[in-house]
Formats: C-alpha cells, structure tokens, sequence
C-alpha cells in the first residue's frame, strides 16, 4: 500500500482528493492536516465521507508528513514550496495541486504570483503532470507540479491543432468559463450565492495568472513562443470548465481532417474523450469525472477552427488529476481509483 499525506484537508480540493482516495485499493491514508481544524473527524466536517474515512485532521507539523510516500498539497499558493524540499529529502514524492512547480522561469512565477520563490532548484527537476503529454516523465517524478484547472482544458483542447502546426499560434483565443468552486472554499465577496448566482462575468482579462502557464505548455508542444489571448469568466453553477477555443487555420490547412486528428491524437486515452463530430459536449457531461470531453468545429467550413473543451474543475483540473498522476507515478493503472461515471443531471 502506498501510504499518502494530505496538506490542507479542509479546502474543496483536498475533499475531492479525500472522495477519491478512499476508494483507490492501492493506498493507504495516513494523515490529513488543517491548522484551523485540528483534531475534527474528517466525517463531521465532511459527512459525505462517514464510513469511508476515519481519520481526524492534525497540524502539518504533528502529520509525520515524511513517514509517508506521496504528500498532496491542496494549499494556497506558496505552500508546498517551502516543505517540498525537506520532504523530497526523505524520500517523499510530492504532488502539489498549487502553481510553486508549474512554471520552468522562475521569474516569470514571481511576476505573476508576487511572491519569491522559494525552491528555485526544485523548480528546474519537477515535472509538469499533464499525462497526455509528459506520462514518461510523471513516472520517475520527485515533484510532481499539477496543472491549473483552465490550464488543464484549454492545452489538452488546443494541442492537437498545435502539435499539428495547422493553426496560426500568434493569435490563439481561449474563452473559459468556470464553476465558483474554482476560486476555493475561504470566505469571500464575490463567492457567496447572492454575488455569483443568477450573474456572469468575465474577469482577469489585462492577465490571469493561468497564462503563462498556458502559453508555456503550448509553446512547447509548437516548438516556438505563442500568442493567446485567454479571457476566464466566473459562472453561476458549483463545478465546471467550459473552454470555448478559437483559431485559425494556416492557409492550406482547410483540406485537414480535423476530427480524424483528434480522435486519433488522443486514441488510447483513458480521461479524453473525443465526441462526435457536431458535438457541444456541456460541463454537467463530466461532472465528478475525470474526464476531458472535446469536440472540434469548423463553422461553415472557414478557416476558423472552434474547439470546445469541458472537464471538472476539482476533478481532471485537480484532484482527480493529481490521482491519475499519482498512479502513473506508482505504477498502478491510471484509472485506479477514477473508474467513475459522471453525475447527470
Ligand atoms: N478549486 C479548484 O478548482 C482548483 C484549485 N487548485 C489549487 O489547489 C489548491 C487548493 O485549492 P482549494 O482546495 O480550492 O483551496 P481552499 O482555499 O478551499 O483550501 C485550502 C486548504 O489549505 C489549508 N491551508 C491554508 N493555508 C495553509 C498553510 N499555510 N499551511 C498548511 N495548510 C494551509 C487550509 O486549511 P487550514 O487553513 O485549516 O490549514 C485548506 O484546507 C490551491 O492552490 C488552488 O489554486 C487547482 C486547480 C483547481
Ligand atoms: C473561479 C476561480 O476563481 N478560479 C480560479 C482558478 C482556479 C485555481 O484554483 O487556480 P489554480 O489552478 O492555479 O490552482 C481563479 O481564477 O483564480
């Protein structure tokens, strides 16, 4: 049995990984942590979990956190970075559901995080755990950064076109709507039901800090720097992202079987599911599933290619995410513990 950690137990990405760990054969729950709830049965803050989780949180510091052999962090940014090394140290693999390991410049992370960092070093060996790109490497991961949740729909909607060089990448467009749990469980304003239900909005479009974190995945599968313009709304519903892609076609491109591409692109792929061509694949298909769906249009036969993207954010964006790299990592079969059908309506 793998025996597995949890930093930050209480937020709505440590209860995912919690709903999907206590049903994975191969590990074993250690210890779960939250300052502010020490000593609280997992169940009686969360009653979804009575009889499937018995353990009580503890301060990070009484987890024995180095006892185990994988450590969630399901913190705020800047956490992890400052415990990864001491863990690693000890022979702990860490996945962190957080942004500390996700950007390879570390000045750029400072500039959008506003915050030095604090493990440069950890930075340059991490692996960045999108397993439809980087599975090889995720298996021999110390520090294993977990992608964003707009991240996470947006490159696996556009990757295809761009590994493909059949699109224009100076002038990609990524329009993306998420569920509120996306911003996290704190108390906030703009989170309670009267602000966000019955509105929509956009927000973060001079710069959200998922961009640069885009752009590096898609530069990398191009081969050069790409332009997007990445523009996130906030919708009235709990979970959920909706990535609605633009982009045109390179001239020549239009004798392109585009959804030949993508079906074949992520053949084999047990979390991506490409649908039927003239699909509009909605959010509430993948509910508490890890699943990515994708369907790809050309309207009207143009030159502008429209694909639509959906997953969970707490689950493909997070948690579930963080569980399928955690499998790769130990060796079990990728839908160990993520064998779940979504929940509709
Ligand atoms: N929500 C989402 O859809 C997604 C979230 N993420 C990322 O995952 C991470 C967690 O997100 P989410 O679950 O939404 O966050 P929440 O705000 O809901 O939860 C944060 C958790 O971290 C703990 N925590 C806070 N500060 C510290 C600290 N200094 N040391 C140890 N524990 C701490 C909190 O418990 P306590 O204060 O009691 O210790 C709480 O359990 C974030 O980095 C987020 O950006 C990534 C993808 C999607
Ligand atoms: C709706 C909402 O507020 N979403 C969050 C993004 C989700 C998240 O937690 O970001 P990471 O993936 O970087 O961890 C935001 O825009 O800040």
């Amino acid at each position: 049995m793998v025996k597995v950690g949890i930093v930050g137990g209480t937020g709505y990405t440590g209860v995912e990984l919690l709903r999907l760990l206590a049903r994975h054969p191969g590990v074993e729950l250690t210890a779960i942590t939250s300052r502010g709830e020490a000593g609280m049965a997992v169940s009686d803050m969360f009653p979804s979990l009575r009889r499937r989780v018995d353990l009580k949180f503890v301060t990070p510091q009484d987890a024995a956190l180095e006892k185990c052999d994988a450590v969630f962090f399901a913190t705020p940014n800047g956490i992890a970075m400052k415990q990864a090394a001491e863990l690693v140290a000890a022979g702990v693999r860490v996945i962190d559901l957080a942004a500390d390991f996700r950007i390879r410049d570390v000045a750029e992370w400072q500039k959008w995080y506003g915050m030095e960092h604090a493990a440069p070093e950890l930075v340059a060996e991490a692996v960045y755990g999108l397993p439809e790109v980087n599975r090889a490497q995720i298996r021999g991961a110390r520090v294993l950064a977990n992608p964003g949740c707009y991240p996470t729909a947006v490159q696996l909607g556009f990757l295809p076109l761009v590994e493909a060089g059949l699109i224009d990448t100076d002038h990609l467009i990524a329009d993306a709507k998420s569920g509120v749990s996306g911003a996290g469980r704190k108390a906030e304003v703009h989170t309670l039901l009267p602000e966000a239900a019955d509105s929509f909005k956009a927000y973060g479009v001079p710069g959200h800090r998922h961009l640069p974190e885009i752009r590096q995945g898609l530069a990398l599968a191009a081969g050069h720097a790409v332009g997007l313009t990445f523009v996130p709304h906030l919708t009235p519903m709990i979970r959920g992202i909706h990535a609605t892609l633009y982009g045109r076609l390179k001239p020549g491109g239009d004798a392109a079987d585009l959804q030949g591409l993508y079906e074949k692109r992520y053949a084999g792929e047990a979390f991506v599911d490409v649908m039927p061509a003239g699909s509009h694949p909605e959010t509430r298909s993948v509910r508490a599933s890890n699943l990515c769906r994708i369907a790809v249009h050309r309207p009207q036969g143009g030159d502008t290619v429209v694909v639509l993207s959906v997953i969970d954010n707490l689950v493909k964006g997070a948690a579930g995410q963080a569980v399928q790299n955690l499998n790769i990592m130990f060796g079990f079969d990728e839908e160990t513990g993520l064998d779940i059908v979504p929940v509709s309506p």
